[in-house]
Formats: C-alpha cells, sequence, structure tokens
C-alpha cells in the first residue's frame, strides 16, 4: 500500500496494492496488520454503507467528544467529492478543508482521524459509500455543519441547487454557529 500525506496533519490517502488479472482485479480493503505496520493502528469498531443518488450530499458531521469517530472511508460503485473539516482546536489547519475525489475507478481510500468534520457529494449516477468508524454511532452526540456555508467555501463539485440534501442537513448551522459547542481535544 501506499499512503500520502496531505496538507492538513493527519488527514491520508491510502492506495492498496491492486492485484489485476484477466477477470478484473483483488485488492485489501482493511488488513489489521499491514495497516498497524504502516502505522495505521486505528481500531474501528463499526462499518457503515451508504448508498446514494447523484447530487446526493450527506453531512458535514461529526460525534463531539468522547464519541468522536475516526473513519477510513472508501468508495465501491461510482465516484464522489469527499471532504473532511478540521474542527481540532488547537490545529494549525483549524477551519480548514480537504477535498478528494474517491472512485470505484481510483480505488483510493481516505483516513480521516477522530476531530474532523465528514462529508460527501455524490458526482456519479449511484454511488455505494464504505467505511469504517473507530467509535459507535452516538445520536446524541451527533452533530452537523451546513455543508453550503460560504465562510467554508467547499466546492462540492455539483449545482448546489440540484443537491439532494435531508432535511437533517438542510437546516445545520453554519461553521461559526457551530464552533461554540465544539468539544474536541487532542486525544
Ligand atoms: C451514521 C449512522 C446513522 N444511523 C441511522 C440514523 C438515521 O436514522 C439513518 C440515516 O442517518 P444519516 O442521515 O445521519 O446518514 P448520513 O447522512 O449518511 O450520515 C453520515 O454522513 C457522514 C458522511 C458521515 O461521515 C457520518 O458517518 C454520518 O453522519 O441511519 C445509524 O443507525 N448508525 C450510524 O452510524
Amino acid at each position: 500500500m501506499k499512503i500520502t500525506k496531505t496538507e492538513i496533519p493527519g488527514l491520508l490517502i491510502i492506495e492498496p496494492k491492486i492485484f489485476g488479472d484477466s477477470r478484473g482485479c483483488f485488492f485489501e480493503l482493511f488488513n489489521q496488520k499491514s495497516y498497524q505496520e504502516n502505522d495505521l493502528k486505528t481500531n474501528y469498531i463499526q462499518d457503515n454503507v451508504s448508498y446514494s443518488s447523484k447530487n446526493a450530499v450527506r453531512g458535514l458531521h461529526y460525534q463531539l467528544s468522547p464519541f468522536a469517530q475516526a473513519k477510513l472511508v472508501q468508495v465501491l460503485h461510482g465516484k464522489v467529492l469527499d471532504v473532511a473539516v478540521d474542527l481540532r482546536e488547537n490545529s494549525p489547519t483549524y477551519g480548514q478543508h480537504y477535498a478528494i475525489e474517491l472512485s470505484a475507478e481510483n480505488k483510493l481510500q481516505f483516513y480521516i482521524p477522530r476531530g474532523f468534520a465528514h462529508g460527501l457529494s455524490v458526482l456519479s449516477d449511484h454511488c455505494v459509500f464504505y467505511y469504517k468508524c473507530d467509535n459507535f454511532y452516538n445520536h446524541e452526540a451527533e452533530r452537523g455543519i451546513n455543508f453550503n456555508d460560504p465562510e467554508l467555501g467547499i466546492d462540492w463539485k455539483i449545482p448546489v441547487d440540484q443537491a439532494i440534501v435531508s432535511p437533517k442537513d438542510e437546516v445545520l448551522p453554519s461553521f461559526k454557529e457551530a464552533e461554540k459547542n465544539f468539544f474536541f481535544k487532542e486525544d
């Protein structure tokens, strides 16, 4: 596997080793031993899958400490723009975001440590999104930031007026409003 750091400390792009042949290809989506040997020591305890249509936007979501989640995300079918926003109060990149195209074609994985808001927009007709979490879902600790917050200035690569958003996400607060309740301390 190849691990690439990003300009936001902690966010990593992981390229699994792909074994191609006349039938197609094979790759290990996760292997505790080889990931730990590469200093990816996160202990995942919950796997999630979401199916989405083109122009769907999920997020930006996070869970308050001590229920914050690190995530290892991957697209199994289709293509998304995946976005992580740094909410770690002592981080030099606090409030900054990183966006990356993840697809069944590029087979890239994106590692997002605890302390980030996470969201995605669907660029293909359909998308199967799979991710591992290192903490359980906790509805009471769930918070969010409006994906279209002009202060974040995220280009979701879709026509925002055609975005398909859940009623819950429609009314998420701005970064500045949500900031009043951040509880991310460096673990
Ligand atoms: C996240 C989650 C949700 N649910 C239930 C709660 C709702 O009744 C239903 C749909 O949840 P939601 O609309 O929050 O699903 P997404 O919008 O895909 O949420 C995710 O979106 C962004 C991209 C994330 O990174 C988070 O993992 C997560 O917040 O599934 C569960 O039962 N377990 C879970 O872990």
